[in-house]
This record gives structure tokens, C-alpha cells and sequence, in this order.
């Protein structure tokens, strides 16, 4: 084996995973890849475990049996920034924002990881380069922003850490229809320039028209899988949200 070679985009992986809260498993024996450079879904209805995959990735639930890796590196007991570092970067749900920080002072906050304050400002230029809304809006607070430009706030927001995998958890929640479109619109501007994706989300017919992959979770368990052609077909993706065959 040669020496020295430049490191590959690296996959995250989830094996035979379960986790959950007090002595219930909510998630049993999840196994999901994560491909590079692809959006890989995570659709479910509510209380299928969703939440619980995303907070187990990140270190956040315990990895009861089973093994999350990003690359080489087992991530099972890893604590959460240790991981973040790694190059992982959470875009949390609910448009959250610091609504009393303007947008630059939001863009820092997501930068905080990095020290050098030039990377940080080059990072933000770029940031305002995807989204020339906020760059217009720099200065106001991010309180008084329209919901739209609140998510892509809190997007180039978890983008600051130049991750290299970027886990988004249901962006569309709480939006107004025309905001949705914006979101996915942003998702699919974030996958054309090569970056990995993990999207969670109750937006069935959006996500599956921006993903790449995607699974299916009922009740904590995986019941569907494949490329988004085939899980358009999959009958069990039908029953996961409405409970029919
Ligand atoms: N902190 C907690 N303590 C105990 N049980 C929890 C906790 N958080 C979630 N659960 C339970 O775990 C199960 C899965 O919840 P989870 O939040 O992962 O689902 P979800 O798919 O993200 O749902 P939603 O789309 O509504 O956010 C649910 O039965 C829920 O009640």
C-alpha cells in the first residue's frame, strides 16, 4: 500500500444501530449509508425516529449496540463537537436563529469552532456569494428577518464550519409553501456543488425530488430503501405515512 495518499470523501455509515431514551429502543437495528457527494433522505412520519437517527449520529443519544463511522473513524461515545469537528456540520430544524444578533454576527457564531478570524471572514464571503439575500441583509437582526430568509440564515449558518457532510433536519418545518420550494431550492444548489447531504424530512414528494437515496423509517425500523426512483414505487413508503397497503 503507497503512503501518503490524499484522502477520499468519507461515508458515513450507520450499522445495525439501536438507541433510544430510558430502557425503550427507539431506533432497532437501523443500518443507513450516507453516500459522498449524493443527498441521502431519511422519511418518516411522526414519531417514527427521525430526531432519534440525527441525535444518535451526532452523539447526543448513546449508540446502544451497533456502529456509526465517518470514514474510518467509529463515532460510537464520541462527543458531539469532537465529532463536529470531524467535519460534520447540523443544520437543526425550526429556522433557528439568534433573533437579536444581526446576520454577520449569526454567521460568526456558526464560525466559532475556526480561530482564525480571516477564515472565518473568507468563509462568510462565500456564504454571502450562495446567498445574496443576506449579504443585502448583513446588518439587520436576524429576529426581524422573512421565514425564508430565516432558513437560509440558519443554513449558511451551519455551512460556516466548511463541513464536509452537512446533516439538515426537516427545513421545511413551519414554512409557507412558497419558503419550501425556496429550501429545496437551496438544497439542490448545495448538492450541485458537491456536497454531502443527510436530509431529514416529512416532505415526501420535495425530498424524494432532490434526493438522491433515501430510507423509509416505521416505528424505529427501516422498512424501505433504494434510490428515490424505486422508493417513489415502494408501497411500504405509502404505509409508513398513511397506514395503508
Ligand atoms: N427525550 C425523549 N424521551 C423519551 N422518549 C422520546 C424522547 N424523544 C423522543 N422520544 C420518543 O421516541 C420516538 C421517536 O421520536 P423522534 O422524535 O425520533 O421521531 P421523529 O421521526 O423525529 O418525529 P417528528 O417528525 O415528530 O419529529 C417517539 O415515540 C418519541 O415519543
Amino acid at each position: 500500500m503507497s503512503t501518503g495518499e490524499i484522502p477520499g470523501p468519507r461515508q458515513l455509515s450507520v450499522k445495525a444501530v439501536s438507541s433510544g431514551y430510558d430502557r425503550a429502543d427507539v431506533l432497532k437495528q437501523v443500518s443507513i449509508e450516507v453516500v459522498p457527494g449524493a443527498v441521502t433522505c431519511i422519511l418518516g412520519a411522526n414519531g417514527a425516529g427521525k430526531s432519534t437517527l440525527i441525535r444518535t449520529v451526532l452523539g447526543l443519544n448513546r449508540v446502544r449496540t451497533g456502529e456509526v463511522r465517518f470514514g474510518e473513524t467509529v463515532l460510537n461515545d464520541m462527543p458531539t463537537h469532537k465529532i463536529v469537528a470531524l467535519g460534520i456540520g447540523v443544520i437543526p430544524e425550526g429556522n433557528r436563529v439568534l433573533p437579536r444578533m444581526s446576520v454577520v454576527e449569526n454567521l460568526q457564531v456558526g464560525g466559532l469552532l475556526q480561530s482564525d478570524t480571516r477564515k472565518v471572514a473568507a468563509r462568510m464571503e462565500e456564504m454571502f456569494a450562495i446567498f445574496p439575500r443576506l449579504k443585502e441583509r448583513r446588518s439587520q437582526l436576524a429576529g426581524t428577518l422573512s421565514g425564508g430568509e430565516r432558513s437560509m440564515l440558519s443554513i449558511a449558518r451551519g455551512l460556516m464550519t466548511e463541513p464536509e457532510l452537512v446533516v439538515i433536519d426537516e427545513p421545511s418545518l413551519g414554512l409557507s409553501p412558497l419558503f419550501v420550494s425556496e429550501v429545496f431550492n437551496i438544497v439542490r444548489r448545495l448538492k450541485e456543488s458537491g456536497m454531502t447531504i443527510l436530509l431529514v424530512e416529512q416532505n415526501v414528494r420535495q425530498t424524494l425530488d432532490v434526493a438522491d437515496h433515501g430510507y423509509v423509517l416505521l416505528q424505529g425500523r427501516v422498512v424501505a430503501s433504494g434510490t428515490t426512483a424505486a422508493l417513489r414505487e415502494d408501497t411500504e413508503l405509502h404505509r409508513a405515512y398513511f397506514g395503508v397497503h
